[in-house]
């Protein structure tokens, strides 16, 4: 059996992957790149960038049937679900390139395709060849996790593996999940045709502040979308084009199509971690908080290691990896400041801690600042004023900030700006932003931070008396 030596093995060729073996390359050192599957793993090839595609095609059916302040006189579009799936499809293949083999093996990256399993705490086997590293990153990423509910094994059903392969409308679509994978994949359905239902065992979009939630989850609802809390499903039957889901509380619910959307599994079972002494749960493989795990040449990233599972994550997390395994220096990983979006209408933004969280950590000493879209010249122009954003603030700093409303995912950028680089808010007071746009709902809720301490303070009117009469 042929024996390669090189310096960092890297598993997995998705997201966290890919940022580690292009990183590491490009600063010098002897990279090989294992991946079993397709290259982007599972980002590209079947969750942010096919999920994102589909929802632009369902927002783009949907706008010219919406009664508007604009006077225009709202249509119903023809709206072919094939060929929103045909732009998925495209919109993957514009981007493969930047994660193929050929890109990678161009930048000097030993690719090889196959399944990586440890054969001992420094090797790995991969299609009869074995590797021989001084580092290791795992970064095999994660799957759909299928509960056992009682007749899921002979029902058909949909996960995000195998829902952007579908070129026929749902005409009836049942969700079980209503986790970001749900719900958005059940506006994107309803807003291209199909009836929706969700089913949530708990509390849809749970991760979020529930203020927050509610403004999208109310919108979602209001577009038709059935959306049942604390409907845990218990039981399926029937067939392809009729199924019938029985929730715990004895309801019944009846579609054509079944999505399982109710988390994920870390992929661990082709690795024979144990060959490696590397310490893992049914969650994912433990990492210290430079993602080592229990071997100290092998680390960990991305969602494999059950933490945040967003694909910027798992690129924080490469550059973190990069640092200590490549350039030797001492690294360790944050979670605070990584933002998330959930991409329905209105976009939901997250960074730091949510309210209830900040109140429980930091009790009195939190102050909460809040502004509406609905006072936002820009928001108010473009006929779009549903949602707000809060902010949590400690001694002056912001600590989380949650926003809902148009483009929540591109505004929440500044907060995590902030929080990264531990800034007061007088930093966002201080910038000034063009007008008008929605950016400034960020300056309006950092100076609705202040206004109670400038213009309400008695002591400031009595020297502003003073200064008066004296000003020449
Ligand atoms: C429907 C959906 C929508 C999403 N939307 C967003 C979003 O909008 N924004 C966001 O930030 N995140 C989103 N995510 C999450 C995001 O896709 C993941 O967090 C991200 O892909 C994780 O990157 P990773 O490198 O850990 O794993 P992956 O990108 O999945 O890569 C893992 C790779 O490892 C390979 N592999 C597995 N086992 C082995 C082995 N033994 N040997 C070799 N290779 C192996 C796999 O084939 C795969 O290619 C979404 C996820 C889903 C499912
Ligand atoms: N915009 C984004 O960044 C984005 C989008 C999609 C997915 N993701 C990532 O993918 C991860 C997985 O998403 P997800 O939505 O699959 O998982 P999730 O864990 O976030 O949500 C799953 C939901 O399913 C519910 N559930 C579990 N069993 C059930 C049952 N038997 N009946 C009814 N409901 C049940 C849970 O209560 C939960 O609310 C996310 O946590 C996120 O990290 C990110």
């Amino acid at each position: 059996m042929s024996v390669t030596e090189t310096d960092l093995c890297v598993i997995g060729g998705g997201s966290g992957g890919l940022s580690v073996a292009a990183g590491a390359v490009q600063m010098g050192a002897r990279v090989v790149l294992i991946e079993g599957h397709k290259m982007g793993g599972d980002c590209l090839n079947y969750g942010c960038v096919p999920s994102k595609a589909l929802i632009a095609a369902a927002n783009a059916a949907h706008a010219p049937q919406q009664p508007n302040a604009f006077g225009v006189t709202p249509t119903t579009p023809d709206v072919s679900y094939q060929g929103a799936m045909e732009h998925v499809g495209r919109v993957i293949e514009t981007i493969a390139p930047h994660d193929s083999v050929e890109r990678f093996e161009g930048l000097g990256v030993d690719v090889r395709q196959g399944y990586a399993k440890f054969v001992s705490p420094e090797e790995v086997e991969v299609d009869g060849h074995r590797i021989r590293a001084r580092r290791f990153v795992i970064a095999t990423g994660s799957s759909p996790f299928v509960p056992p509910i009682p007749g899921l094994e002979s029902v058909p059903f949909l996960t995000n593996e195998s829902l952007f392969d579908l070129r026929k409308r749902p005409q009836h679509l049942i969700v079980i999940g209503g986790g970001p994978i749900g719900i958005e994949m059940a506006q994107a359905h309803r807003r291209l045709g199909s009836d929706v239902t969700v089913l949530e065992g708990a509390t849809a979009l749970s991760a979020d502040d529930p203020d927050i939630a509610k403004v999208a989850l109310d919108a979602i609802r209001k577009e038709g979308v059935v959306i049942e809390e604390g409907a845990l499903v218990s039981e399926v039957s029937g067939k392809s084009g009729a199924v019938t889901v029985k929730t715990k509380d004895g309801r019944e619910f009846e579609g054509s199509d079944l999505l399982v959307a109710v988390g994920r599994k870390p992929n661990i079972d082709k690795l024979n971690l144990d060959a490696a002494n590397v310490a893992h749960s049914e969650k994912g493989i433990d990492v210290d908080s430079a993602l080592k795990t229990s071997n100290r040449r092998v680390y960990a990233i991305g969602d494999v290691t059950g933490g945040m599972q967003f694909t910027h994550a798992a690129g924080y997390q490469a550059g973190i990896v990069v640092r200590s395994a490549v350039l030797g220096l001492p690294s360790k990983a944050r979670t605070d400041h990584i933002p998330w979006a959930t991409y329905t209408s209105p976009e939901i933004a997250q960074v730091g801690l949510t309210e209830a969280q900040a109140r429980e950590k930091y009790k009195d000493k939190l102050k909460v600042a809040r502004a509406d879209f609905s006072g936002q010249d820009r928001a108010i122009a473009q006929d779009d004023t549903r949602g707000f954003i809060k902010v949590m603030v400690v001694g002056g700093r912001p600590v989380g900030a949650s926003i809902v409303g148009p483009h929540a995912s591109d505004l929440i950028g500044i907060w995590a700006l902030a929080i990264a680089n531990k800034l007061k808010m007088s930093a966002v007071t201080s910038t000034v932003l063009p007008y008008p746009t929605l950016g400034e709902i960020n300056k309006r809720v950092a100076g609705n931070y202040f206004s109670p301490m400038i213009f309400e303070s008695a002591l400031l009117k009595r020297v502003v008396k003073w200064v008066q009469r004296f000003l020449p």
